[in-house]
């Protein structure tokens, strides 16, 4: 590239987008690429700033900002995302093609945004996102990259294929047992049901139904074994998740023969989520918080299931760091902090 005066610059082409604030102060491209500049965009330079434009001369070891963008973006992308092919500004934005779970190899991004040059932002692994919605941001920080660097970005990204990605939720067949007595034997109204069917249909849910149980263990254990036999992939039980003698629930998900992965987590509201496999159906014991929060735990955790992407053992203990809510009056959650640390 080479570097010339505006004032020489009549007639030469711009080789990037050139930002400038508009009338409104708002951030915008005052001048596109490949714009051939006049006598007139001398003093609206000069106004931005610019005294030198850069006259692009290809160099066979040289990408310009955008080729090298595309170059990458299109090798990082695995299912549901789009972007726009013309850059702006350097920059490409991924955007979602479909609601589902964004999820990105937070080890790949680590080693692309350690090549040189690349910046890849995105949206925090495991984000539940709606189609259309913005989930990443990609630029070359200079106008122009070495090509090994290009190579390098690119081979990293083949390697570790799809580096980010929206898995669409699966309309999982779900069956609720709602336990305690209080509320079997009518002494109190149910609010886990409406509750329930609301949290489940924003996942496409199919719902097998609702069983309500009185504090025992046998009842629990049967309604669990029904709802296995009409085929349920998830299982959620409400009440009884505490340390009272009556509090049954973690015994009747145990003796069910599911392969207990957390009883509780360092999460804030809803420590008290239980998560079981029995073979492929997931039982999750509902902490008491969701009746009356819109987040708790189980909404880190469901678009992960729904995704059909299995929970371990190992992760639960890495919640606790910004598993601590701050319980706004107006809920933003997936857009903070809250269970984003792993
Ligand atoms: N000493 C401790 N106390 C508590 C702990 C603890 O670790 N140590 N954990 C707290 C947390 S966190 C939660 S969550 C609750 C446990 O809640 P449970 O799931 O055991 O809830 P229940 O005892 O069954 O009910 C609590 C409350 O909510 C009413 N309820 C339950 N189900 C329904 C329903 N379907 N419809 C309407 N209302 C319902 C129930 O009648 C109780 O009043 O424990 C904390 N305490
Ligand atoms: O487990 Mo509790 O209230 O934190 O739901």
């Amino acid at each position: 590239m080479r570097k010339i005066k505006v004032e020489d610059a009549v007639g030469e082409m711009l080789c990037h987008d050139m930002t400038g604030v508009n009338d409104n102060g708002v951030k915008c491209v005052r001048f596109k690429r490949g714009h051939v500049i006049t006598e007139a965009d001398i003093p609206a330079l000069l106004n931005i700033g610019k005294g030198h434009i850069f006259v692009w001369e290809p160099d066979a070891d040289e990408v310009h900002e955008d080729d090298a963008a595309i170059a990458l973006a299109e090798v990082i992308c695995g299912d549901n995302l789009s972007y726009d092919k013309k850059p702006s500004e350097g920059k490409i934005q991924i955007n979602a093609a479909a609601d589902g779970l964004f999820t990105v190899n937070r080890e790949a991004l680590r080693k692309i945004n350690s090549v040189g040059d690349y910046t890849v932002a995105t949206l925090p692994n495991f984000t539940r996102v709606d189609k259309g919605q913005k989930l990443c941001g990609l630029r070359i920080v200079p106008l122009v990259t070495k090509r090994d660097n290009v190579d390098r970005a690119v081979a990293l990204a083949r390697e570790n294929f799809p580096v980010i990605t929206v898995l669409p939720f699966k309309p999982l067949k779900c069956g609720v047992i709602i336990t305690g007595s209080e509320v079997y034997y009518g002494r109190i109204q149910d609010r886990f049901e409406p509750v329930m069917t609301k949290k489940l249909a924003g996942y496409g849910a199919q719902l097998l139904g609702f069983t309500k149980c009185p504090d025992d263990l046998a009842m629990i254990g049967a309604a669990i074994q029904d709802f296995l036999k009409k085929g349920a992939e998830v299982i959620l039980l409400t009440g009884g998740m505490s340390v009272d003698p009556d509090d049954l629930t973690p015994t009747a998900i145990r003796q069910s023969g599911a392969e207990i992965i957390t009883q509780g987590v360092p999460m804030q509201p809803g420590n008290m989520l239980t998560m079981a496999y029995l073979e492929e159906t997931i039982l999750i014991g509902v902490p008491g918080a969701s009746m009356n929060f819109p987040t708790t735990s189980l909404e880190v955790f469901l678009p992960r299931i729904f995704a059909g992407l299995k929970i371990t053992k190992e992760e639960i203990a890495g919640y606790g760091e910004g598993g601590f809510c701050l319980m706004c009056a107006e809920c933003r959650y997936p857009n903070c902090y809250f269970g984003h640390s792993v």
